[in-house]
């Protein structure tokens, strides 16, 4: 249109070129071929020449059409589309090459409600509550009389005051069962109140013949459906299909909203459509005003689906099917989930006992046969031990890779290492890489949920680094270091190296920042692989990698301890840390607490330039 700057607008793909990768991306295993259509232009029907290059679906009979039309195709262009199959149902298919951090979608919520598992919030704002401010017509607490009249806290405030119960909470700060029909309860308020809302989350899969029978459906018959029936009064209006429905929904597809001193669920009705896997492709936030916000972590293939991952990363393989099986309802089958290494991280590997007997067994030998050589006139070599090995530890841990930190990383693949011969079956063997022998018990299950109870107990007590480390020393025989426990305990612990009491960054020795900077290490290259690209994960531990480096490079180049060449590799080590994490956070809004690290990280990234100059490096 004269005038009018299109700049914006993407390029025009040739029909044809359109059709063919089509065809391509249709070659996916799981996607069926569609019916072929005629294309018609979006501004005048006539049939299509070219395709939107931003969407690859729009048609146009001719480019002037493209740019005309391109107002009213801008809200609706975006670089997937919907697709399905029988195994996955609907899934999202990136349309055309996406970059690594491109927005992908916004997505407002279609409702909202507290966790079904929750300690008492306010039903109008979340903030956790402690009894002081009654709701006037329902008896729940509310934070104050301004959370009353809120649109969110209606329908259940309504159910109660019709069925003449008074609520009253007396426990606070720990979970109250009787938070959990509150949600469904907002759910099915909207059958009358707001059709069309209403249709849109009917819409949404609910698993409901896999749940049928299933335990959470017991347990949910007692907690939510008993009540609405018969403390709520309300088995005339919500039968017990439509409930269970309903639960399934919420099941299947409430994503989990940190707030900042609570956490809450949201439907959304677009995102809800991304599949699940264990490695995902896409990164979720939540903007100030609770939309969601979908983005390319990584870059994405046209052809690819895009997915995102429902359940806790940080977790075994066994871990992660039970939860998906039990709350989603069905078995991934994602790269990770089908290697008995998931790719070569070990995050489920338990020590070979019999190997590692072996083992021993062969070193004594050796240091037996150096010994009697050693006795007959050999090489004679002082050992150091003590303060001298440490210093040496330390110096080589500095300075470069000691062959002792590549050996523990080699033997970090090589094992011997017990894993799931079938790892996507929960009563598979477990079998060891190296000696091949294979269990016939359930030991590998049974010690995994001792010392996952373990580190439950440790991580509920608020922790200190003591604990960490006796923690990790106990278990360090018995699994692999990348184990989710084990991580999940470093991930901790690298926190803790720098803001437990006494261990403050500007006190930590040397020896200390060393072992930050190793349990940063350790972590970041499991992250690398599950959680690649743009991740909360990465975005922290980075920080505190850039804080481990940085400090310890100052330290040490004070007092002369290592060579200036080397305090300049290591600062730009830490520099590139920052700049990376900076980079990763800075998709996070400034509302969460990983928001403001990346505001933080920006900053420090001009004060350490700054030092950099300063030492006369050149960055
Ligand atoms: C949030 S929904 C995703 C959208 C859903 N496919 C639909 O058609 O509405 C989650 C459900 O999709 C299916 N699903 C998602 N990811 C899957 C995967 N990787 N493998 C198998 N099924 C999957 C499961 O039925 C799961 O309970």
């Amino acid at each position: 249109m004269p005038g009018e700057s299109h700049g914006d607008v993407p390029v025009a793909v040739p029909l044809q070129v359109a059709m063919e990768a089509s065809a391509l991306c249709n070659g996916h295993a799981s996607t069926p071929t569609e019916p072929a259509k005629t294309l018609t232009c979006s501004e005048c029907a006539k049939v299509a020449t070219i395709v939107c290059g931003g969407c690859w679906t729009a048609g146009f009979c001719a480019r002037d059409h493209q740019l005309t039309g391109w107002t009213k195709h801008r809200p609706k262009c975006r670089p997937w589309r919907v697709s399905s199959s029988p195994d996955l149902g609907r899934f999202m298919v990136a349309t055309k090459d996406i970059a690594g951090g491109e927005l992908l979608m916004e997505d407002a919520p279609l409702m909202m409600g507290p966790k079904m598992m929750t300690e008492p919030v306010c039903l109008g704002c979340y903030r956790p509550v402690d009894g002081d401010y009654n709701c006037k017509g329902c008896g729940f607490p509310l934070c104050s009389s301004d959370c009353e009249g809120t649109e969110d806290h209606e329908a259940e405030c309504r159910a109660v005051q019709a069925s003449g119960i008074h609520v009253k909470v007396s426990m606070f700060g720990e979970v109250n069962s009787m938070y959990e029909c509150i949600t469904p309860l907002r759910v099915l308020s909207l059958r009358d109140k707001n059709p069309s809302l209403w249709n849109k989350l009917m819409s949404l899969e609910s698993n409901s013949d896999m749940r049928e029978g299933t335990e959470v459906a017991a347990i949910t018959q007692q907690t939510v459906v008993d009540i609405i029936h018969n403390r709520l009064q309300l088995e005339d209006e919500f039968g017990t299909e439509i409930i269970d429905k309903v639960l399934g929904i919420l099941d299947t597809n409430a994503f989990e909203i940190r707030l900042p001193d609570s956490s809450i669920l949201g439907v959304y009705q677009k995102a809800s459509l991304l599949e699940h896997d264990c490695i995902p492709n896409t990164h979720r936030t939540f903007d100030a005003d609770l939309n969601l916000v979908i983005r390319a972590a990584v870059p994405i293939k046209r052809g690819q689906h895009l997915t995102s991952c429902y359940t806790e990363p940080l977790s075994t393989t066994n871990g992660r099917q039970e939860h998906l099986r039990s709350t989603k309802y069905f078995t991934c089958s994602c790269k990770r989930c089908r290697d008995p290494t998931e790719l070569k991280t070990f995050t489920s590997g338990i020590k070979c006992g019999d190997c590692v007997e072996k083992q021993e067994e062969a070193a004594k030998q050796k240091r037996a046969e150096e010994k009697e050589a050693r006795g007959r006139g050999g090489t004679r070599g002082g050992k150091r031990g003590g303060v001298a090995s440490r210093i040496n530890k330390f110096q080589t841990g500095a300075q470069g890779e000691s062959s002792s930190t590549s050996q523990v990383e080699e033997e970090k693949i090589t094992g011997p290492w017990i894993v799931p011969q079938d790892p996507l079956s929960p009563s598979s063997n477990w079998v060891c890489l190296t000696c091949k022998s294979s269990t016939t018990d359930d030991y590998p299950e049974r010690i995994t949920s001792v010392m996952q109870e373990e580190a439950e107990e440790l991580e509920e007590t608020n922790p200190n680094i003591e604990a960490c480390e006796t923690f990790l020393e106990k278990w360090n025989s018995t699994f692999h270091p990348n184990h989710a426990c084990f991580l999940n305990i470093k991930y901790v612990l690298l926190h803790l190296y720098g803001s437990e009491e006494g261990y403050e960054l500007e006190e930590l020795t040397p020896i200390h920042l060393t072992r930050k900077e190793e349990l940063c290490q350790e972590v970041m290259k499991v992250a690398d692989v599950i959680q690649p690209g743009i991740s909360r994960l990465r975005g922290s531990v980075l920080y505190e990698l850039y804080q481990a480096i940085f400090y310890k490079t100052r330290a040490m180049s004070m007092v002369g301890a290592i060579p200036a060449e080397q305090a300049r590799k290591m600062a730009m080590e830490a520099l590139t840390a920052l700049k990376e994490c900076a980079r990763v956070l800075s998709y996070e809004p400034e509302v969460q607490p990983e928001g403001q690290l990346g505001l933080e990280a920006k900053e420090e990234i001009k004060m350490l330039q700054k030092w950099i100059k300063q030492e006369g490096w050149k960055y």
